[in-house]
C-alpha cells in the first residue's frame, strides 16, 4: 500500500514565463551595453564612463538575480500523515537554542516569552530541550529564566489543555483574548503580569538581590558573578534550570529540560559573535542531551504555531528523504509592521522569493533564526559523518552515559565544552559548525554546508511559524543592513567566495544566488551615479540620454518599465502588496545612498586596519511614542546620523536639479532631449517626499534633526557651484 506523503514539492509554474523574459531582457541588456560602448568610444568624458559602469553593475545584479527565478519551488506539509511512520515515542530528540546578548536592546521578558513559546511546542516533553545562550552574562536575563522556569509549570500545561495557539504569554494576553472566557485564565494572567513585573523590577534596578531568590540552589548560581566578572571577561556559566527526568508541572507532566549558557569570555580571544555562541551551545548540547535535531532561534523570534516541530519532522521523517538533508528553513516573519512596511522591513524577497528560488537547485539559505539543522551537518561534511535519517541517530544519550544532566561531572564536561579556548586548533568556524569569517553568519554558513554537500529545505506553511521583531526606526533598520552588507563583502573578499569557490563545489546557478546577494553592496554605485549625475548634467543643461525620438530611448523605457513590472510582479506573488512595494523600491534607493555605500567605507576601513568589526545588536526595546509615529506610516529620523545626511543631500539635489531642469525647459524649449534626466530626478523627488516633509513639515520628534538639514542644503550647494561648469 502507497502510504500518503508526508511533504509534496511542486515546481512553480511562473518559471517558464521567468525563463523567457530572462532572455528577451538579456538581449535588451546586452544592446544597452552595445551602445554604452559606441558612446565610449565615439565620445569619451567621465559621463559616458560613469554610465557604462553603472550600467554594467546593474546588469550584474539584475543577471545573478534571474538565477533565483529560473526554478523556484512550492513545498507543502502534511503532519496529519505523521503517525504513519512514527509514533511520539518515536519522534527525535530536538535541542532548540536561543541566542541574546543584550539585555538592555532584548529586554528578558521578551527573551523569556520566546523561551515559554517553544517550551510549550505539541512535541513530548522528554524529547524536547531549551537551551538560552547569554552572551552578556547576565544575572538579569538567567533571574528571568529562573522566573520563566517556574511560570513554565503553570503555562505549559494551560496551552495544552485548551489547544492555545499564541503560546507566547505575552502575545496571548495582549491580543484580547479575553482571559474570563476560560476558567483559569484569569490566574494565569495575574501570575503572568506578576511574573513580568518581577522580571522588570530586577532589570531596572540592574542587579538580582538575594531575597529575590527563593530557591538555594538558584542562589548559589549567582555567586559566579564574582568581582572583575564583564560582560566580556567572565568564566563559562551553565544552569539547568528544568530537569525534564525531575522536575514536574501542576499537573505532575515532566517538562522539558531548560538550560541557562553563557559561555566563556576571555577579552583577548575573539568571540564570533552569534556563531561563536551556536557553535558553544552545540557542544554544550552535545554533551547534555545530544538531540539530532537542533532548532535555531533569535531571542526575539517567538514561536506563533506549536506544531511547527512536527512540520519540520515531515521532512526529517520522510522515508524518500535525501540523506544530506541538513536544514529545514522557516521564512522569517514579523509582528507589529505597520501597514504598508514604510522600511520594507517584512524583506518579502529575502524571506519568500528567494528562498523558493534557492529551493529549485540544491537548498535555501539559512536566515539565522527559525532553522531546524539536523545535529550531525555541523559536525562535518557528508562523506566524513555519513549522513543517515535523523530516527537513527540517537537520542537523549550524552557523553557520560544516561546519568542526569545535573550530575556534577556531566555538568563539569559542559562547562569545559563553553570555555574560550576549546575551540582553538579546531575546525569549529571552519569545518565545523556555524562558520566564522562574516558578520551574516547565517548566509555564510548555509553556502559553505551546501559547498560540503549538504541540502536544505523551505518550509512556508500558511500560519507563520516564528514572529520576531522589526526595528520601528530608520536609523536601526539601516545600521542592521549595514551590517548584513558588510558580513557580504566579508564573503566577497574571502576565498571562498561565491563565484571562485561555489562554483567548483556547487551548482553554478546555485552560486549565483549567493553571488547576487554577496554583491548587493555594489548597488550604491549605480544608485549614486544615477542619484548624481544626470541631475547635475541637468542642472547645466547637457544632455546626457537619448532624446525621446530616439529609437535608444525606447530601448531606455524597455528596461525601465520591464524591471519595475517584473519586480512588482515578483512581489505580489511573494504576499506584497502595491503600496508595500513601492515602499520596498523607495528602500532599495534610500540603502542605495546610505547602508551600502557606508558598510563598503566600513570594510575599506576594517580591510586597512583602521577600525574593528563590530555586531551591532538591533535594538528590541518598544517605545510607545515611536511606534505610535511608526504606525502612523512616518519614517523615524530624529537622530543625527550620517545615514542620513547622505540620502538628505541625495533629496536635496534632486529637489534642486528638477526645479531647475523645468525652469530651463520652460524657458530654452529641449524637452524631449532632457526628457529622461527630468524624468530621473522627478522619480527621485517623488520618493524623497518623507525626506522633506521630515525636513520642514513635521515637529514631532522623528523629525529630520535640524543640523542634517543644514548640512545637506549645504553641502548640495557646494556640489551645485563645483558641477555648474563641468559639463
Ligand atoms: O555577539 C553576539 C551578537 C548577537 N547575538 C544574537 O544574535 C541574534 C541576532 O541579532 P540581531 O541584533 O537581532 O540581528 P538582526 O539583524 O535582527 O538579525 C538577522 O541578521 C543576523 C545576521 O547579521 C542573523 O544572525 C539573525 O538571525 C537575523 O535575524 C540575537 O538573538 C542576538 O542576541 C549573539 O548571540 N551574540
Ligand atoms: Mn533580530
Amino acid at each position: 500500500m502507497i502510504k500518503p506523503p508526508l511533504n509534496t514539492r511542486k515546481p512553480s509554474s511562473i518559471r517558464w514565463f521567468n525563463r523567457v523574459y530572462t532572455l528577451v531582457y538579456t538581449i535588451a541588456i546586452f544592446t544597452l551595453v552595445y551602445h554604452h560602448s559606441r558612446n565610449v568610444i565615439s565620445s569619451p568624458s567621465l559621463t559616458t564612463i560613469f554610465l557604462l559602469i553603472a550600467d554594467l553593475v546593474l546588469a550584474w545584479l539584475w543577471a545573478t538575480w534571474q538565477a533565483l527565478n529560473l526554478n523556484p519551488v512550492h513545498r507543502v506539509v502534511f503532519p496529519e500523515n505523521l503517525p504513519q511512520v512514527a509514533t511520539e515515542s518515536e519522534y527525535p530528540g530536538l535541542d532548540v537554542f536561543i541566542c541574546t546578548t543584550d539585555p538592555v536592546r532584548e529586554p528578558p521578558v521578551r527573551v523569556v516569552n520566546t523561551v515559554l513559546s517553544v517550551m510549550a511546542y505539541e512535541y513530548p516533553a522528554d524529547k524536547l530541550s531549551v537551551y538560552v545562550s547569554d552572551d552578556g552574562g547576565s544575572q538579569l536575563t538567567l533571574f528571568a529564566l529562573m522566573e520563566a522556569a517556574k511560570f513554565a509549570k503553570h503555562w505549559l500545561p494551560y496551552c495544552k489543555r485548551y489547544n492555545i495557539m499564541d503560546r507566547s504569554p505575552e502575545v496571548y494576553f495582549g491580543n484580547g483574548n479575553d482571559p474570563f472566557l476560560v476558567p483559569e485564565a484569569y490566574e494565569i494572567k495575574v501570575m503572568y503580569e506578576s511574573m513580568k513585573a518581577r522580571i522588570e523590577r530586577v532589570v531596572e534596578r540592574g542587579t538580582v538581590s538575594p531575597d529575590q531568590i527563593t530557591n538555594d540552589h538558584w542562589a548559589k548560581a549567582f555567586d559566579k558573578w564574582a568581582p572583575g566578572f564583564t560582560p566580556q571577561n567572565h568564566p563559562a556559566i551553565v544552569e539547568v534550570l528544568l530537569e525534564n527526568a525531575k522536575d514536574k508541572d501542576i499537573i505532575d507532566h515532566s517538562l522539558p529540560n531548560l538550560i541557562y549558557v553563557s559561555r566563556e569570555k576571555d577579552e583577548a580571544i575573539h568571540s564570533h559573535f552569534k556563531a561563536g555562541a551556536l557553535n558553544t551551545l552545540i557542544r554544550v548540547s552535545g554533551a547534555l542531551t545530544n538531540a539530532p535535531i537542533v532548532l535555531v532561534l533569535d531571542c526575539d523570534t517567538y514561536s506563533n504555531n506549536p506544531k511547527t516541530a512536527l512540520y519540520a519532522l515531515c521532512h526529517y521523517l520522510d522515508p524518500n528523504v535525501d540523506p544530506n538533508l541538513a536544514l529545514v528553513q522557516f521564512p522569517q516573519c514579523f509582528h507589529d509592521i505597520n501597514e504598508n512596511d514604510t522600511y520594507g522591513a517584512e524583506y518579502l524577497f529575502v524571506v519568500r522569493a528567494t528562498p523558493m528560488g534557492m529551493d529549485g537547485f540544491r537548498g535555501t539559505m539559512f536566515i539565522g533564526s527559525g532553522s531546524f539543522f539536523k545535529r550531525q551537518a555541523l559536525l562535518g561534511s557528508p562523506s566524513l559523518v555519513a549522513p543517515s535519517d535523523v530516527q537513527k541517530t540517537k537520542t537523549t544519550t550524552h557523553a557520560l552515559g544516561n546519568k542526569s544532566i545535573k550530575y556534577n561531572d556531566v555538568l563539569e564536561l559542559a562547562q569545559r565544552t563553553a570555555g574560550s579556548r576549546c575551540e582553538e586548533n579546531t575546525k569549529w568556524g571552519s569545518e565545523m559548525g556555524f562558520r566564522y569569517g562574516s558578520l551574516a553568519e547565517d548566509m555564510y554558513t548555509s553556502f559553505k554546508l551546501q559547498c560540503q554537500g549538504w541540502t536544505s529545505v523551505f518550509c512556508d506553511p500558511e500560519r507563520a511559524a516564528f514572529l520576531g521583531n522589526s526595528p520601528m526606526s530608520l536609523h536601526d533598520i539601516l545600521n542592521q543592513s549595514k551590517r548584513w552588507f558588510v558580513g557580504f563583502l566579508e564573503m566577497v573578499f574571502s576565498k571562498n567566495n561565491a563565484i571562485l569557490y561555489g562554483f567548483r563545489f556547487m551548482n553554478p546557478l546555485h552560486a549565483l544566488c549567493y553571488a547576487h546577494y554577496n554583491a548587493c553592496p555594489f548597488w550604491a554605485i549605480p544608485v549614486v551615479i544615477y542619484a548624481f549625475l544626470p541631475q547635475l548634467a541637468l542642472v547645466n543643461s547637457f544632455s546626457i540620454f537619448p532624446k525621446v525620438s530616439d529609437p535608444w530611448f525606447s530601448l531606455y523605457v524597455f528596461l525601465f518599465i520591464g524591471a519595475y513590472a517584473k519586480n512588482l510582479l515578483e512581489y505580489t506573488l511573494a504576499g506584497g502588496t502595491m503600496r508595500k512595494w513601492w515602499n520596498n523600491q523607495r528602500m532599495w534607493l534610500v540603502f542605495g545612498c546610505s547602508s551600502y555605500p557606508f558598510a563598503v567605507a566600513d570594510w575599506v576601513l576594517k580591510s586597512l586596519g583602521m577600525s574593528t568589526i563590530e555586531f551591532n545588536v538591533t535594538s528590541k526595546v518598544l517605545i510607545d511614542d515611536l511606534r505610535k509615529r511608526y504606525h502612523a506610516g512616518l519614517f523615524e529620523f530624529g537622530v543625527e546620523s550620517p545615514l542620513f545626511l547622505t540620502i538628505s543631500i541625495a533629496a536635496v539635489v534632486n529637489l534642486l536639479a528638477f526645479v531647475m531642469g523645468i525652469i530651463q525647459v520652460f524657458k530654452n524649449g529641449r524637452f524631449e532631449e532632457l526628457f529622461a534626466q527630468l524624468f530621473i530626478a522627478g522619480f527621485a523627488v517623488i520618493n524623497s517626499w518623507p525626506i522633506y516633509e521630515a525636513m520642514v513639515l513635521r515637529s514631532d520628534k522623528g523629525k529630520m534633526p535640524m543640523s542634517i538639514t543644514v548640512k545637506a542644503i549645504g553641502v548640495s550647494l557646494v556640489i551645485y557651484s563645483l558641477f555648474s561648469s563641468a559639463f
